[in-house]
Formats: C-alpha cells, structure tokens, sequence
C-alpha cells in the first residue's frame, strides 16, 4: 500500500519543560485537506516543523511518503508556505517564481501559478514593494508552483481580504483536486469549515478530537437557536441551560445544550416569537466546547 503523504505516529515532542507535542498521531492523504486547529500554543506549527525536517520528535516517527523528512527526493514533492516567510525581499515576483519553479521536476506554467494565486499584474513588481495582502499570495505562489503533492499551509489566509480569501480557498480546491495532500493550520474556523476533509483539534500538545468536521461538530451537543423575537437577551442569557446570546438586530442567537426547553421557555415568554430556528453548533461552537473541557480537566 502507497504510504500516506505525510504521517506523525505516536510523536512526542519537548521543548524543556514544555510538552509541545505527546503521543501525536496524524496522517495526511493524498487528494485530502487535513486541518490542524488549536489555540496558541497548541502544538500546529510544532508538528509542521517536525514534518519539515526543521525538528526532531523525541520519540515516535515522522515520515513523508514513508521516508525522512528533510531527503531531498521528498523535499521536491513537497511545497511549503509557513508564518514568516524567508523571501530574497528585492527581487520581482517574476524572478521569485522563476528561481523557485527550476527547482521542482514539473512546475506549473507561470500563467497556472499566476491565475491560481491571484498575481495578475504583480510579476514585475519587487517583493519588498508589495503589500502585506500581495505579499502572502506571491507566498503562495511560491509554495505551489512547484505542482508539490504534499502543501503545508500554516495560517495561509491571515491578513487577505475577503476576495482574496475566497480566490486562495478555489486554488486549495483545485490543487485538492488534482490529488495533492494538504496540511493546513488555521485559526478560522470557516476555514477549516469550508475546505477540510478532515479536521484535528490540538489542545496542549494532544489530539482532543479528529475526524471529519461533521463528526467533530457532532462531538458537542450544542445546538444554535435563532429567532425574530423582542425579547432581552440579557433576560435569556440568565436561563438555564443557555451558554451564550447574541442579539443581531431582530434576531436573537442562543446556543444551548438543551434546545428543547429553551425553545419551550422562548415561546412561552414571547408569544410573537417567529422564524424559529434550531440548528446543529458549527465547528467554532465544537472546537470552542472541547478545548474548554481539556482546559478545564487540566487546571
Ligand atoms: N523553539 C521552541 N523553543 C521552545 N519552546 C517552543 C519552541 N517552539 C514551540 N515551543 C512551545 O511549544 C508549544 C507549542 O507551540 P506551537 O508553536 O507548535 O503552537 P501552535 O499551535 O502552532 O500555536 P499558534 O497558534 O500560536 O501558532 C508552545 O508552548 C510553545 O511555546
């Protein structure tokens, strides 16, 4: 069997005194989206580095496609966009390309990685001269251009617009697409939402849940309430049962672990209630659920 493109088993990582990593098991396939999340600290951007060769787990073993990270058959599969980018700053995003797409067997044409990035206008440009937002699409332009089957995304979409955002999540789908593994940390949970295959979530160097993000989202009862009702959310904020509420505008939003009394509570106390909805939490409620519990057995 073809070995996964990117695999940790049983990794522990330390730094000092600081378990960054225990007992980790990932694995990332080829033509699926793996999303790494957690809060800061975590563990996301230790387990990149190990993958990339930049550290060494203290026990277990990280491997890409079954071999050493770091070997330089591996690292031509391989395309990497990271936090703090190490770009040569003066030279044209035309140069970068040019220099980074020689050293990969069978790099997209430059018209692929320009329409796939969104650098449309920017290859004559310095790096240095671009703004943060252009800055990070040439990243990952850079990150991509190599047609790599194996693409580590580390909070790729900090600081774009939304435009830019939604044109970065088409060219993942597409590179997913055509069969690359992907591993992509993020902070935004619509993020993951929107282009995971599969989700795990990171807490103090453990893996607290892992799976495809409806199953991640069906670890939580939580269940999201939203009505048209005048009633002051502050009011329902103090009922049982009711973790948060929001109002926006005419609508409030109730997320709860017991929908089924609360709806009953609304409406009985607002007999003009309408547009009644009960949904499912999404994944920012799940995510926020179980790394809460961790914190809180851990304290
Ligand atoms: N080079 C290092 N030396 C010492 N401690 C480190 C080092 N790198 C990471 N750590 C520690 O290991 C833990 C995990 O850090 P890591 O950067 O992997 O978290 P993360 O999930 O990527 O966080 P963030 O969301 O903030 O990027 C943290 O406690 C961090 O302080």
């Amino acid at each position: 069997m073809l070995a996964p493109a990117a695999e940790l088993r049983n990794v522990i990582k330390r730094y000092g005194a600081t378990v960054a990593l225990d007992s980790v098991d990932l694995v990332a396939r080829n033509g699926e989206l793996l999303a790494l999340l957690g809060p800061n600290g975590a563990g996301k951007s230790t387990a990149i580095a190990l993958w990339l060769g930049l550290a060494r787990p203290d026990a277990g073993r990280a491997a890409l496609f079954g071999a050493a990270p770091g070997a330089m058959a591996v690292r031509r599969r391989v395309g990497v966009m990271l936090q703090s980018a190490g770009v040569p700053y003066t030279l044209k995003v035309g140069e970068l390309l040019a220099q980074i797409r020689a050293a990969y067997p069978a790099p997209y044409p430059t018209g692929e990685c320009v329409r796939l990035a969104g650098l449309d206008g920017l290859l004559d440009r310095r790096y240095d001269r671009l703004s943060g937002g252009q800055q990070r699409r040439v990243q990952f332009a850079l990150a991509i251009c190599g047609r790599p089957q194996l693409l580590f995304l580390d909070e790729p979409t900090v600081g774009l617009d939304v435009d830019a955002r939604t044109a970065l999540w088409q060219a993942i789908r597409t590179l997913v697409a055509e069969g690359c593994a992907v591993v992509l940390t993020t902070h935004y949970l619509e993020e993951a939402e929107a282009l995971a295959d599969r989700v795990a979530v990171l807490a103090q160097g453990r893996i607290v849940a892992a799976g495809s993000v409806a199953e991640v989202r069906a670890r939580v009862s939580q269940k999201r309430i939203r009505c048209v009702s005048a009633l002051d959310a502050q009011l329902v904020g103090a009922w049982p049962d009711v973790r948060t509420v929001r109002r926006d505008g005419e609508r409030i939003e109730i997320v709860t672990d017991a929908a089924e009394a609360v709806v009953r509570q609304l409406l009985f106390e607002d007999p003009a209630l309408g547009e009644l909805e009960v949904r499912r939490a999404g994944l920012a409620e799940a995510f926020v659920e179980i790394t809460r519990t961790v914190a809180a057995k851990a304290a």
